[in-house]
């Protein structure tokens, strides 16, 4: 998940900032340094267009070929200036260097909504070996550092990893886009998931297959690493590439794969040729039948039958690798074959790698082709599960740690209250929630103790803001820190409707918990009428306002925000997700505008009205909803249980 939930330029203000962004610009040049393909640049342009359109000062830095020897004129970034500036219409800045004082000078002198080209940054050796004193150097010609090069993601250079360590690191839209959809097909596929994974060896894809082996639901294997298995399977493969080494891992694989109920399909026939060239003599013959001195050059006829009949069965696609030697047209067949029924499946279809991208590109199947990588092998190690320098470094979106908190209300005694903690501890134990409480003030004492050493926190059900006096019936912070009181929840509904609770005195407690060093959990939340009157969104963010006055930021991080409407409590009816989250994220926006990202980014959020344990699940995974504040069903063990649980 975590390389899913990363910060993207949408969530940094870049408006007058100097954002040096990693693009990948490394294109075809022929003899006359023409670019004879500009797609990656055309690939980075929505990111590019965005900062300049947010009044960013954007600085873009690149490599281009592989040059050895500092700068050479033939690695010179210049023509994709050149290139951008056509496309974006509008002048792109060359620098003469890349940390030169060339670069200062322009990247020092850039006006918001600018953009400048650094000089290739592959000209410092020091790139590659992601050297701290390069990556500071040209950290400090910017403020933000926007990663956007897919490409260049698995290696972790100075200008793809190093410039976190001095600058926030968010990614752009290229690489939002991979993440969104290899992430989400890795982690969270619609099924039937199909992996097709083909090119030459079992030894460039075993960690490919290990990762997906445990998630996919069809595994199907062809080009050359599939005579290894067939061999593995005891079939003669004649000249086939093979790789004798690899047999018994394939035969491992096959195993598991029949373990776990998981589909593996290799070619029930090939395409088989003498030598390996395009116009060799080629035949087929069926998988158990391979002559000698006959190597496979792709799949045959009934293969691509079997295989596109499960292709077209799926609701997820990974594919990487062609079926054959598809730079041969007389071996191509099996690998248009397969891109067809990938493209024809109408499913999420995500091609990664060179020559798979290819096969779909020439064969003009590419718009239907839900995601094609930018990356070769950096698409390969993401489907291989491995952690992406470039990525890894990013800012977190959303690290906020969901939180599962009962409000028990006026419910339970306080020998009862003990007996269900008790038997709760054990149950959430492993939660990956933080578990709370909310007793009635009675019950505080013996839970305390009983939850004394578990992961089990206990909040008041509301408090007031003076530290004593007369005013009876009333509880102050200074009571309630004493007998170790985590949270407080104050403005409950229940409380503003038969309690005269306001948001000023809300304000007031929440500055009084802080004070005896508990934390704040505030509610907030529309009645019925005010939501059909449409003055919700104004009301949340009044309460809110008022209810945060006089907060300073770390305290705000600290805190949580329960939304609340007041049409859900107790009603049995729950908001739907995209309401909640709605509400939630204007929340979030109003402690933006009145803080700053980081601080909204830090506040945890969460929904309360008749959760239960069916809809805690989705209900805490939408974007704005860090956890929920549970009525009824946090008097209930086997809810409660699986709310405090909700990802498992
Ligand atoms: N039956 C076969 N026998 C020998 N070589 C094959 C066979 N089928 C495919 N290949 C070779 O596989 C190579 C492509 O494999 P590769 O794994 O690089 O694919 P890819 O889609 O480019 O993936 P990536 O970009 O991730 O490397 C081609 O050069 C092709 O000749
Ligand atoms: O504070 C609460 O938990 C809310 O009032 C929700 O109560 P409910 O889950 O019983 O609707």
């Amino acid at each position: 998940m975590g390389m899913m939930n990363k910060k993207t330029i949408e969530d940094i203000d870049v408006k007058g900032k100097k954002v040096i962004v990693r693009v990948d610009f490394n294109v075809p040049l022929d003899e006359n340094r023409k670019i004879t393909d500009d797609k990656r640049i055309v690939g980075a342009l929505p990111t590019i267009k965005y900062l300049v359109e947010n009044g960013a000062k954007t600085i873009l830095v690149s490599h281009l070929g592989r040059p050895k020897n500092g700068f050479e004129d033939k690695y010179s970034m210049k023509p994709t200036a050149e290139r951008l500036s056509e496309l974006l219409g509008k002048e792109v800045v060359m620098a003469a260097d890349v940390i030169g004082e060339d670069a200062k000078a322009k990247a020092a002198s850039l006006k918001s909504g600018e953009v400048l080209m650094l000089e290739n940054v592959r000209f410092h050796k020091e790139e590659e070996k992601n050297n701290a004193d390069f990556a500071k150097e040209l950290a400090s010609l910017a403020e933000i550092f926007v990663n956007d090069a897919f490409g260049t993601a698995h290696r972790a250079h100075a200008s793809t990893a190093g410039l976190a360590d001095y600058l926030p690191a968010v990614c752009g839209f290229l690489i939002q886009k991979e993440l969104n959809f290899m992430g989400k097909a890795l982690a969270n596929p619609a099924r039937p998931f199909v992996a097709i994974l083909g090119g030459a060896k079992v030894s460039d894809k075993i960690a490919v297959i290990e990762n997906l082996i445990d998630k996919v639901d069809t595994l199907i294997i062809g080009g050359g690493m599939a005579y290894t298995f067939l061999k593995a399977k005891g079939y003669k493969i004649g000249n086939s590439i093979c790789e004798n080494d690899k047999i018994d891992l394939a035969k491992s694989l096959m195993e598991k794969a029949e373990k776990k109920g998981i589909k593996l399909m290799l070619p029930i026939g090939s395409i088989v040729g003498q030598e390996f060239k395009n116009d060799t003599e080629h035949k087929y013959v069926p998988s158990d039948d391979m002559p000698d001195g006959w190597m496979g050059m792709d799949i045959g006829s009934l293969t691509i039958e079997k295989f596109s009949k499960e292709i077209k069965k799926a609701k997820t696609v990974i594919w990487n690798g062609p079926m054959g030697v598809f730079e041969f047209p007389n071996f191509a067949t099996g690998t248009k074959e397969v891109a067809k029924a990938v493209a024809e499946s109408g499913s999420i279809s995500i091609v990664g790698g060179g020559d798979s991208a290819a096969a779909v590109e020439q064969l003009g199947f590419a718009d239907k082709i839900t995601h094609i990588s930018t990356g070769g092998g950096a698409s390969l190690e993401f489907l291989e599960g491995k952690e992406l320098p470039g990525i890894a470094v990013l800012m977190d979106k959303n690290s906020r740690k969901k939180i599962a908190a009962g409000n028990w209300k006026m419910n339970k005694t306080a020998k009862e209250a003990v007996e269900f903690v008790e038997a709760l501890k054990p149950r959430v134990a492993d939660a990956d929630a933080e578990v709370v409480v909310g007793v009635p003030f009675v019950c505080i004492p013996g839970v305390k103790s009983a939850v004394e050493g578990s992961n089990i926190k206990v909040a008041a059900q509301n408090m007031h803001w003076e530290e004593k006096g007369a005013f009876t019936g009333e509880i102050s912070g200074s009571m309630l820190s004493d007998l170790g009181v985590d949270y407080v929840i104050i403005g409950h509904s229940e409380r503003r409707q038969y309690f005269a609770e306001t948001d000023e005195t809300v304000n007031k407690k929440a500055h009084a918990v802080f004070k005896y060093g508990m934390t704040p959990i505030i509610c907030v939340g529309e009645s019925l009428t005010q939501r059909e009157q449409g003055i919700m969104p104004d009301l949340i963010r009044y309460q809110v306002k008022i209810a945060l006055l006089g907060l300073d930021a770390e305290q705000v991080k600290k805190l949580v925000i329960a939304y609340e409407p007041i049409w859900a409590i107790g009603t049995g009816k729950t908001a739907t997700n995209e309401q909640a989250n709605e509400v939630c994220a204007i929340i979030r926006e109003t402690v933006k505008s009145l803080y700053d990202g980081e601080t909204s980014d830090s506040v945890r959020i969460q929904y309360g009205g008749s959760v239960t344990a069916a809809s805690a699940g989705e209900l805490f995974s939408m974007s704005d909803i860090d956890g929920g504040l549970v009525g009824g069903a946090s008097l209930k063990l086997d809810d409660f249980e699986k709310i405090a649980k909700y990802n498992k």
